[in-house]
């Protein structure tokens, strides 16, 4: 202020702006003689040289050949070596001697070679008990004759630059070991150092806050007395709770400046003070949502407060720790996820090898044995489709706690997907303990009633076990076998418990061959369809053949459905099957058009498999151009149970195969579980009495209601009702009297090859 005040131009002066400048420096050049006065004429070059070298901030100095300091400007002696006067003096009497005899012997090799040395990093004790850090370069004095006769020095201090040079490097390695999921002790220990090499004096600790327990959890504290720090851990956060505590409770930064009189630290003195720490700084660390996650301590041997510096880097190292540990939470929950069903919370398939692997390794070493046990839920996809995903859900949740109820610390509970579970019995078995008591017992604890949206549902399992060392040496074979007795405890009528047989594996074998079997009828085209004539009853017409697939086996002969659809269902064949029957009755219809026979529909039965498959409705599209057959001539069965596996999907796909021109009725109709509401929505043409119902009719009074009940439901939904199984003239009767529309059945005709199909048509009316 002084200064410029100085500098501006006397009263009434010339404002020509060279004029003016001059005089300004003129003016200036006073005001700096005035200011920092230096001996000599100011108008001479050794005047301004010497005011330059000694107000500079950088270090200037001179050394004789014996590396003695002749000159050295103000900013050596004053800031450097804290001296008044350096001449003659050389390092060994400023700096220790291993130090003092490096610059030494640099300044004696930069004299020997002549070669100057530029932009040497140095270190020298910075008189506070730290480094101060120096960039300097050194450079061979010559005299006129061009002589060696000293160096020349000229340093800068780049403490500071280093420090923040370290401090961005520290940054990037913590973000790196962050990135590439190092612990987080390594992550928190390296954060550590960063921050006590950036300030002085302080030793840092990370503490964590434990979310269930809310109390501190020691993590990382490389320079502190593992005794006392390990005393932190467990204690409960609180309003004072020294710093760290306390910092964790109220979610703010808590500087104490002395421990031994601060109120927070009452009942906490002895794990600081005893180890000559008198201040702690402490910040808490936050997650991205501002989340407590745990607090960063910076503890101090002096009593004070932090400077801005520190509280800057406290922010930063508590921010760096707060993506480490949210970083670390992800990885744990996606690790977490990678190897646990969500729903349940129970480990996944993912860890059952392990599990069973490890479970065999320890059986070996006592000599033990261990149990598998396949559990796969009975009539789980009923509940799932009555009751909702939701009531599903909820089912296994309940199923799950109450296995894991009835198992034992060392034993495993797996979900496999679905409703299927794999329980691993291990360790020891107790005194009198019976294997298939604690079995059962499982199988009991899942049979008990569940309370489902109001419902109460009770839900029986189907289990198969394997044995270690007996039905298999390792997790696959233990596990395909404890499969294969599931199955079987399914087949005996589900709600069953099974251990591995080996007749198991043999029939396992056996089935493997039929399905190979099967592989190959469907290459060769094995098959051949019988039809079965269905009859008007108003007009005794015969309007429509049921197409029925026989196997001709090469050495078992013609095998029925009954032999093979299950089965081509189970293992996925039905889809190439079904495929075949379309196109082969289709094809089959229009010969007996092509040939001039009345005009019949051909009724084709689709399996569940065939239903779901995406492409299905193209490829019956594609069977009737293929066939030449119009859409009006053909028409698929579908079960109910086919259509309520997913009624949205399922009439979505009705009205596309509608939109060809297809009839759809739907079979075996009474045995399923359509909802009547549902019913109205499926565009169908006919509804199919099952057999059961047909069977005992007239007598059994049941029956007749259900039949009745039938044919009257069908007519207000204006559908046509056709009676299936027909064998007697009285069954055929009650239907006609019932209002039933139409029949087919044995009393009319077997199910027969083509050509006695065609015989049939030529017959006018029968
Ligand atoms: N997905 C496919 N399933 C098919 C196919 N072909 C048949 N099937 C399914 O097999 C089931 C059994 O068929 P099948 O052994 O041919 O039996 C049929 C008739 O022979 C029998 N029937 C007909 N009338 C009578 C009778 O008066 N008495 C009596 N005891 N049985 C009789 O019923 C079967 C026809 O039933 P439906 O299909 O319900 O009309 C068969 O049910 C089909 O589901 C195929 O190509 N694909």
């Amino acid at each position: 202020m002084q200064l410029s005040e100085n500098l501006s131009p006397p009263e009434g002066e010339t404002i020509d702006p060279t004029s003016r400048l001059l005089a300004a420096s003129e003016r200036l050049m006073a005001e700096a003689a005035r200011r920092f006065p230096i001996a000599g004429d100011p108008h001479s070059r050794a005047y301004w040289m010497e005011a330059m070298i000694n107000q500079a901030p950088d270090y200037f100095f001179f050394k004789d050949r014996d590396s003695r300091f002749l000159l050295a400007n103000r900013a050596v002696i004053s800031d450097l070596y804290k001296e008044t006067d350096l001449t003659g003096r050389t390092d060994f009497d400023l700096f220790p001697p291993e130090l003092a005899q490096q610059f030494f012997e640099i300044e004696q090799e930069i004299m020997r070679s002549g070669e100057p040395m530029l932009d040497m990093e140095e270190k020298i004790p910075d008189g506070r008990g730290g480094l101060k850090c120096l960039l300097t370069s050194k450079l061979p004095m010559r005299n006129e004759q061009g002589e060696i006769v000293g160096i020349i020095g000229v340093a800068r201090d780049i403490t500071e630059r280093k420090r923040q040079e370290q401090l961005h490097l520290g940054q990037a390695e913590l973000l790196k070991m962050i990135a590439v999921g190092a612990p987080l002790k390594d992550v928190f220990t390296a954060l550590i150092h960063l921050i006590e090499g950036q300030i002085a004096d302080v030793t840092g600790s990370v503490l964590l806050l434990d979310p269930e327990e809310n109390c501190l959890r020691h993590v990382a504290a490389p320079n502190l007395d593992p005794n006392c720090f390990t005393r932190i851990d467990g204690i409960p956060i609180g309003p004072a709770v020294g710093s760290c505590g306390t910092a964790m409770w109220r979610g703010e930064p808590v500087f104490v400046a002395d421990i031994e009189t601060d109120p927070l630290w009452e009942g906490y003195r002895d794990l600081a003070v005893p180890y000559g720490f008198r201040s702690c700084w402490s910040a808490p660390i936050h997650s991205y949502q501002g989340q407590v996650l745990g607090s960063l301590g910076l503890y101090g041997r002096t009593p004070g407060l932090p400077s801005t510096t520190c509280q800057k880097l406290l922010g930063m190292a508590t921010h760096i720790a707060g993506i480490a540990i949210e970083r670390k939470q992800a990885e744990d929950r996606i690790q977490f996820v990678a190897h646990h069903d969500v729903l349940t919370g129970l480990p996944n398939r993912s860890m059952l090898d392990e599990r069973i692997s490890s479970a065999i390794e320890a059986a070996d070493d006592a000599n033990g044995t261990i149990a598998v046990a396949f559990i796969d839920l009975d009539n789980f996809k009923l509940v799932n489709d009555s009751l909702g995903h939701h009531a599903g859900d909820e089912l296994l949740k309940t199923v799950s706690r109450r296995m894991l109820d009835k198992l034992r610390p060392e034993d495993s509970l797996v979900r496999l997907g679905g409703d299927e579970f794999v329980v691993l019995l291990t360790g020891p078995r107790r005194r009198g303990e019976q294997l298939s008591v604690r079995l059962e017992s499982i199988r009991k604890a899942i049979a008990d009633p569940v309370l489902l949206e109001g419902h109460s549902v009770q839900v029986t399992c189907s289990m198969g076990v394997a044995l270690y060392p007996g039905h298999g040496r390792n997790a696959t074979e233990l596990l395909a076998n404890a499969d294969l007795a599931m199955y079987r405890s399914k087949e005996i009528g589900r709600d069953a418990l099974q251990f591995f047989t080996a007749e198991m594996a043999s029939s396992a074998h056996e089935k493997l061959r039929y399905q190979e079997e099967l592989r190959r009828a469907i290459a060769r085209e094995e098959f051949v369809l019988h039809y079965q004539p269905q009859m008007d009853l108003k007009t005794g017409h015969i309007f429509a053949v049921e197409a029925l697939i026989r196997w001709n086996h090469p050495e078992r002969g013609l095998l029925m459905p009954g032999d093979f659809i299950s089965f081509a269902e189970d293992t996925g064949l039905i889809g190439q099957i079904g495929d075949w029957t379309l196109r082969a009755a289709c094809r089959q219809n229009k010969a007996w058009r092509d040939a001039g026979l009345p005009p019949v529909v051909v009724s084709v039965n689709v399996s569940a498999r065939q239903f779901q498959e995406p492409e299905w409705v193209e490829r019956v599209a594609s069977a009737l151009r293929k066939s030449g057959l119009e859409a009006r001539y053909l028409e698929l069965e579908l079960t109910e149970s086919v259509i309520m596996a997913d009624v949205q999907q399922a009439v979505a796909l009705m009205h596309r195969l509608e939109a060809l021109g297809v009839h759809l009725a739907i079979d075996d109709f009474g045995t399923g579980y359509s909802s009547l509401s549902a019913l109205k929505r499926f565009p169908v043409d006919r509804l199919k009495i099952d057999r059961s119902f047909v069977q005992d009719l007239p007598d059994d009074p049941d029956d007749a209601a259900i039949a009745r009940a039938i044919i009257s439901l069908a007519h207000t939904l204006q559908l046509k009702v056709i009676a299936e199984g027909v064998e007697t003239r009285e069954q055929l009767e009650f239907l006609r009297g019932a209002g039933c529309d139409e029949i087919q059945g044995y009393y009319l005709s077997k199910p027969v090859r083509a050509e006695g199909i065609e015989t049939l048509l030529r017959i006018p009316n029968i």
